[in-house]
């Protein structure tokens, strides 16, 4: 799916070869500060590579339309951008910004459901706990559908056990409908069950 060869960014990055496979669950994993979120803005083209080259189903990324290449591939940073309103509105939020319809009710609590969050749709997003609106911006991302899941230490504020089950839901469901995960984690316990295929960066 991405192919990165003799990639150079900053002195941060420095890749001879990678591969990524579609369909599957990439674990980004390394100590901090190796780049890990650096590579995955590089794969979402928030920056661009020194040199090198990224292909993107054989297409270097930098061909395709910018906004057009992030639906693709989407990134969910680290820190859950929630806007002012409902739980609901900030799930329709994402689609309502990419002109897409809305959801119904019931798909709406469909993915609330699969990232376990026992909340009701009308509950006001900010007074969610962090742990609880990291959750809303991933039920968010799941609506969008984009094809590859681009996520940095998605459940970082939840407790193992947690994050554990909302993540094995989460990625059986974006597995099922064909998506590619490629995700930073410090969990050796996600990394155990949940990976297909582990890249680990080092510091250099
Ligand atoms: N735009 C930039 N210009 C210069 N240095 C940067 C830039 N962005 C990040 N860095 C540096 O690059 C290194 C890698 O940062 P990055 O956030 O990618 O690491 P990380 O592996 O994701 O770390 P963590 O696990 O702590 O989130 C760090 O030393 C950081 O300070």
């Amino acid at each position: 799916m991405f192919v990165l060869e003799k990639v150079v960014y900053k002195d941060i990055i420095n890749l001879d070869y990678l591969e990524v496979k579609s369909g599957v669950v990439t674990c980004l994993v390394g100590e901090s500060g190796a780049g890990k979120t650096t590579l995955l803005r590089l794969l979402n083209r928030m920056k661009d590579i020194d040199s090198g080259k990224i292909l993107y189903r054989d297409t270097p990324i930098e061909q395709f339309d910018p906004i057009a290449y992030r639906r693709k591939v989407t990134m969910l940073s680290q820190t859950a951008l929630i806007f002012p309103g409902t739980i609901e509105h900030n799930l329709q939020v994402g689609l309502e910004l990419t002109g897409r319809p809305a959801c119904s009710l019931a798909e709406l609590e469909e993915v609330l459901e699969i990232v376990q969050l026992p909340k009701a749709l009308s509950e006001d997003s900010e007074t969610l706990s962090g742990g609880e609106k990291q959750r809303v911006a991933l039920a968010r991302l799941l609506l969008l559908q984009p094809e590859v899941y681009l996520l940095d230490e998605p459940t970082a504020t939840l407790d193992e056990e947690t994050e554990l089950k909302v993540m094995t839901r989460f990625l059986a469901k974006v597995k099922e409908a064909g998506g590619s995960v490629i995700m930073i984690t410090h969990s050796t316990k996600l990394v155990e069950q949940c990976a297909d295929q582990t890249i680990m960066l080092k510091k250099r």
